[in-house]
């Protein structure tokens, strides 16, 4: 016989609270009093003498009920973090799938790269949050966790979504070992005083590695080979291990839930219908629909219009406690209402900062314009919408005789830029014209003239266009990063060819066992945005790695290189570069020119010049119309008229010449 309780009349019972109930459910002493005192449970008696209660789980309604007055005790925020490609993405699938988010075998991998880029690309290149509900030694548990993106130029994404959490994942990739982002995404870890979870993945490869793994994390990290979970994210092998381990290190958040509502705003995008969501982190009290919530940062106040919680589709809830993270709707419309790393508390209420959260800066700069000047406006908004959900974006107004007007804007490398660009057009229809990207450079101006306009005797400069003549300036200094580069020994003799390529001079170098090498190296900025990354993946068949940090300031020697398409100037691929490097890159950027740049009716040539010196040519010939094709037979001095006929039109359509050139060429032409 199946009895099935009334759920509201169990709660009534275990005097409303439902984890009292819940836990009940779970006793199974007598028959009749888990029958009486058990919530969602249904109990097969009297066939056999001893009574078998059958637990079922709780619906998505009364998960979200236990949300509201879940203990702080029983709340763990974690993210997920390692270098690129290890896996975090597939944890947080089965992670979802093993505490009931997301349906078992649904078909969709890596849920929480939701974003067309993400899918295309097959990268994470923003933190997805996802609050799941875990039963852990008879207690329900509320994980928010954090899948974070492992490529360098998203480490923007890895910071804001730490300033949310009280621990981490660190996952190795088992075959691949600890690689550069790992190491950074670990010290990042440690500085904001995380607990640790290691754990390593992939180990259902047959050539993988675990235990040599775990002697290089005990190198690297000091952190005791037994304490590494050993796990295969894609079949789900010790997965469930995974969860319990996040429960007992990880400790609850220290948060006050009986002060002033105070929480921290770590992400936000835009809504069509809502405008601007606000992802928060509760630090303080209690935050209900319908208050009037503060901006720390603009005063500005605003009505709390909706609360939900992310599983990881939207759930509303009716309020957020301290310690748990949610997304509130309250009509803030732009990024400058809605900042990350911003807090927010009640009305009228004084709360100082809630989080040590701020953005990267930026170090590469380039030019956004619409190609054509009746978009502009429909361009600011796209990329006001943009920025809302990138914060490591950094815009400021710029124009140019030649694109009109438009924005500089800043990223945190070559990918980054790529994508915000990729995502402009594919989430909001948006094809700007993107100019050369540059880091920024620093000028000590040697003409009076020029510092009285400037008003001090240095400029920092990331456009090249605006680049003064040589002999305004005094000295060049440019931008230096320290690298950490884990390769392979048998690679290390190329890569330290490339690193001196590029300008890099060695720091260290040290062995992280037999066959892996750790080097440090001091590389110019500009040397390593382009195309750095790729090339060291490339000659290592894809297994060093790379990462950097800011390494101030250096004296260098600049010049500026113009690329001129028939004779006029193209300011969106000028380029400051090194003196020693500027023949090589005007060869090759003709070389590339000439690739990118379709044929046309006219001929095209591609100069690339320092002043008035032409270090590099190349000429892209014109299309010819075969005009005797229908001639048969005859006399050649008709085939001879219509070719000189042909001969004088293309000389009149090349005075009036206008060249086209493809939008993605400014981007592609850096590329080596
Ligand atoms: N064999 C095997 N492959 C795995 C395992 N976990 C992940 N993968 C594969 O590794 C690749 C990368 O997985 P993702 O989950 O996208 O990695 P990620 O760390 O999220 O990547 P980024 O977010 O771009 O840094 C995918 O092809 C996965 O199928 C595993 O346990 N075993």
């Amino acid at each position: 016989m199946i009895r099935t309780i009334s759920i509201r009349w169990l709660l009534q019972r275990a005097g409303g609270n439902p984890h009292s109930a819940w836990l009940v459910a779970r006793s199974r002493d007598s028959p009749a009093r888990s029958l009486s005192t058990t919530i969602g449970v249904k109990a097969e008696a009297a066939k056999t003498e001893e009574p078998v209660t059958k637990v079922v789980e709780p619906s998505q309604a009364e998960l979200l009920r236990e949300f509201s007055c879940m203990p702080v005790q029983r709340i763990r925020n974690f993210s997920i973090i390692a270098h690129v490609d290890h896996g975090k993405s597939t944890l947080a699938d089965r992670l979802l799938e093993l505490t009931g988010a997301i349906a078992r075998n649904a078909g969709q991998h890596q849920v929480l790269d939701s974003l067309q880029v993400e899918r295309e690309r097959g990268i994470t290149v923003k933190a997805q949050t996802a609050s799941i509900f875990h039963r852990h030694k008879g207690q329900l548990y509320l994980l928010n966790l954090i899948d974070t993106p492992g490529h360098v130029d998203f480490s923007n994404e890895v910071s804001r979504s730490l300033a949310a959490c009280d621990g981490v994942v660190l996952l190795v990739d088992a075959c691949h070992g600890v690689q550069a982002q790992t190491v950074a995404n670990y010290h990042l870890a440690k500085q904001r005083q995380l607990a640790v979870v290691p754990v390593l993945n992939k180990i259902d490869i047959k050539h993988a590695n675990p235990d040599q793994v775990c002697q290089d994390m005990k190198l690297l990290f000091g952190i005791d080979p037994n304490e590494v979970l050993r796990v295969s994210a894609k079949l789900g092998t010790g997965v469930s291990e995974v969860l319990e381990r996040v429960i007992e290190t990880i400790p609850p958040p220290q948060v006050q839930r009986e002060s002033d509502f105070r929480a921290l705003i770590f992400d936000s995008w835009f809504d069509k219908y809502r405008g601007a969501l606000n992802l928060i982190y509760v630090l303080n009290g209690k935050l209900e629909q319908n208050q009037d919530i503060q901006s720390l940062a603009t005063k500005k106040v605003y009505p709390v219009k909706s609360i939900s919680v992310l599983r990881p589709a939207e759930c509303p809830v009716p309020g957020l406690s301290a310690g748990q993270v949610g997304l509130i709707a309250c009509n803030m419309r732009n990024s400058k209402e809605s900042i990350v790393g911003d807090t927010i508390h009640l009305k009228n209420q004084a709360a100082s900062a809630a989080g040590s959260y701020s953005p990267q800066q930026p170090i590469v700069f380039a030019g956004v314009f619409p190609a054509d000047q009746s978009k502009h406006v429909a361009l600011r908004s796209a990329i006001d919408k943009m920025i809302l959900n990138d914060s490591a974006v950094t815009v400021k107004v710029d124009s140019s005789p030649a694109l009109g007007q438009g924005w500089r804007l800043g990223f945190l490398g070559l990918l980054h830029m790529e994508v915000f660009c990729q995502r402009l057009e594919q989430e909001h229809g948006a094809e700007p014209i993107i100019t050369a990207p540059s880091v920024t450079y620093r000028l000590v101006l040697s003409n009076p003239k020029m510092i009285r306009q400037q008003g001090r005797d240095t400029m920092d400069i990331s456009n090249a266009a605006l680049f003064p003549e040589p002999h305004c300036i005094k000295e060049y200094y440019e931008p230096l990063v320290l690298g950490t580069i884990i390769t392979p020994t048998d690679y290390v003799g190329q890569v330290i060819g490339l690193c001196v390529e590029r300008r890099g001079l060695q720091q260290s170098s040290v062995n992280i066992d037999e066959t892996r090498i750790l080097m440090k190296y001091v590389l110019p900025l500009s040397e390593i945005i382009l195309d750095f990354h790729d090339r060291l993946k490339s000659m290592s068949s894809g297994y060093a790695s790379f990462s950097y940090e800011d390494h101030g300031y250096h004296l260098s020697h600049l010049v500026r290189l113009d690329i001129h398409l028939n004779g006029k100037p193209v300011e969106e691929l000028c380029r400051i570069v090194h003196v020693s490097k500027a023949t090589s890159v005007a060869r090759q950027m003709v070389l590339k020119l000439r690739e990118l740049i379709p044929k046309q009716m006219v001929q095209i040539a591609i100069q690339a010049c320092i002043g008035s010196k032409v270090l590099a040519r190349e000429t892209i010939k014109a299309y010819r119309k075969d005009v005797t094709a229908k001639l048969y037979g005859g006399d050649v001095t008709r085939r001879m008229k219509l070719l000189k006929q042909q001969a004088e039109g293309k000389k009149k359509m090349r005075m009036f010449a206008n060249i086209r050139v493809p939008h993605e060429t400014f981007i592609n032409v850096l590329k080596r």
